[in-house]
């Protein structure tokens, strides 16, 4: 007898010895970078990403090395970062051998907790359908930005405190709820609207939560523990139901064009983020239950909102900073306004305001659009680089886009914000595409790299452009002396936002521009 139970004990430990090797994450072999100072805790990192980032760089990733550190979405392995040299090779590999979804999962949780996440739907209906038909769009988004600051701009005669953050984040919702759910439920403060800001409020904060309260193999009990998160669900409950008649609406559209047989060069007539969504999943062969189409919806607006608002405060404090060449960039504003056919902006138009772009750009190169690491990727397999470089399976790689951006070999002076750096760059150029805000050229990687690449960039360029120009032709803007101390910039992790609580003073022109 108790030889049998010897044995089998024997056994189970043996098992669980090999069970724990064999799940075990292997791990990168790559140099490991960290505090030199010896503390290495979590909040350090918490704060101070950008050191272990710049040392990395100036000892391995600006040499062409890669290295490794602490991963601050995974704490069983360490993340590689890789020299841009390793880029070419993975930018075009499919999804499911080399995985960008898997890296939003990992770091938002949000599948995990019974939430939405990217989908090759969601991604076909932004870089297919938005950018398509984005030119038709235009009149409809500027019509939406002029409500919404009409709304949400007090009046300020004299100079008056506003918080710039919630501000552009209101009005660039106003003009993303016409291009996402189109013209039945987008109205200002609509109930789409604020379900959908309630929802990314709750999107962005809940894992946070979740992931101090659980252990990661009870993650998913949250979504019936957490109250952030089963408000999520209450609420896509309720969109789900509001877009029923959208969505009835683009099916019977799509069956007309169908019979018509009409193969038009202009829009259809619908072109929203519900049109889009019903292309993607039909040209899948699958039907799109309302359902999937709010958590679909509820996906775009969780990529585009914050990240948006903050690009758009970066810029804003950056013109601060240079206001010297705001007087230039109004003249552009002016000169090509006047070339408008009643006062319509279109695609081309905004085209057109060059400086104005190469200024956009600059600011991104500076605050990297918040993120110092870009292109993160996690192969499903191990995968082995042409040079034989190694990343496990389950292991994020990435590329330090901040330090890449202020790399001497790249931009001349890149510690000089040079707002006329990227309007010299195209000025020679024939290929227009190159060198703009929305460009993914190869001198940055803040939008990404190859097939998923950001989608809404260009919406992003061309509401940007929309929503800057009412404020500088409208308002005299400065810092509040005031709150000198509030900091600017706030660092979370691997982001680094412009702080949504500083407060800015506006003035009406006497006269707008
Ligand atoms: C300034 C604003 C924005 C920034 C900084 C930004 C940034 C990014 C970045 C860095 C990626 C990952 C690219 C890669 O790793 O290769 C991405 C992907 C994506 N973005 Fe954006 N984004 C912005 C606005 C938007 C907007 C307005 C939308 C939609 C309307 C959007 C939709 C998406 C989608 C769907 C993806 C996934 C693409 C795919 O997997 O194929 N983004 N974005």
């Amino acid at each position: 007898m108790s030889v049998i139970v010897y044995s089998t004990a024997i056994a189970l430990f043996a098992w669980i010895i090999y069970y724990r090797k064999a799940a075990a994450p292997q791990k990168v072999k790559l140099p490991y970078v960290e505090f030199d100072d010896g503390d290495n805790s979590a909040e350090r990192y918490r704060s101070d990403y950008e050191a272990i980032l710049r040392k990395g760089y100036e000892q391995y990733t600006s040499k062409g090395l890669p290295y490794s550190m602490k991963d601050p979405n995974d704490p069983n392995r360490p993340v590689a970062m890789l020299p841009m040299k390793y880029l070419e090779e993975v930018k075009w590999i499919p999804e499911e051998r080399i995985s960008f979804w898997k890296h939003i999962d990992k770091q938002s949780i949000l599948t995990q907790i019974g939430g939405p996440g990217i989908t090759e739907e969601v991604a076909r209906a932004a870089r297919q359908g938005l950018n398509k038909a984005l030119a038709y769009l235009i009149e409809d988004v500027q019509r939406a930005c002029d409500v919404a600051y009409t709304k949400e701009m007090p009046s300020c005669p004299e100079w008056t405190t506003i918080l710039p953050y919630p501000l552009i984040m209101k009005v660039f919702a106003g003009m993303s709820a016409r291009t996402i759910v189109g013209p039945e439920l987008c109205g200002f403060d609509s109930e789409w609207q604020q379900l959908s800001m309630e929802y990314v409020r709750n999107a962005l904060s809940s894992p946070g939560k979740v992931k101090v309260a659980y252990p990661q193999w009870l993650y998913w009990l949250a979504q019936y523990t957490d109250s952030g998160i089963r408000k999520m669900r209450r609420i896509q409950r309720r969109a789900s139901q509001i877009l029923n008649p959208v969505l009835q609406n683009r099916i019977a559209a799509t069956e007309e064009l169908k019979v018509i047989g009409q193969k038009s060069r202009g829009p259809r007539k619908y072109e929203d983020g519900v049109q889009w969504l019903l292309d993607a999943h039909s040209a899948h062969g699958k039907e799109l239950s309302t359902t999937q189409l709010a958590r679909d919806l509820f996906v775009m607006m969780t990529a585009s909102i914050h990240s948006t608002t903050g690009a758009g405060l970066c810029i804003l404090l950056d013109m601060m900073d240079h206001p010297d060449m705001i007087h230039e960039i109004l003249d552009e504003i002016q000169r090509v306004q006047g070339t408008l056919v009643g006062g319509i902006w279109t695609r081309a138009a905004l085209g057109e305001l060059r400086l104005l772009d190469s200024f956009m750009r600059e600011s991104a190169r500076f605050h990297a659009l918040t993120q110092y690491m870009a292109v993160q990727r996690i192969p499903t397999t191990p995968w082995t680089f042409k040079d034989g470089l190694q990343i496990p399976a389950g292991t994020t790689f990435a590329f330090p886009s901040f330090h890449h951006n202020f790399d001497p070999t790249i931009h001349s002076k890149p510690e000089v914000f040079d707002a006329k750096r990227h309007l010299r760059k195209r000025g020679n150029l024939s290929d227009t595409h190159k060198y703009h805000f929305a460009s993914a050229s190869e001198d940055s990687v803040n939008w990404g790299a190859g097939r998923h690449a950001c989608s809404g960039r260009f919406f992003a360029q061309e509401t940007l452009k929309l929503m800057l120009m009412r404020l500088l032709m409208n308002y005299d803007i400065k810092h509040d002396k005031t709150s000198e101390d509030t900091p600017r910039f706030l660092n979370h992790n691997l982001f680094v936002i412009p702080n949504p609580a500083l407060p800015l003073l506006f003035k009406e022109r006497k006269r707008a521009v």
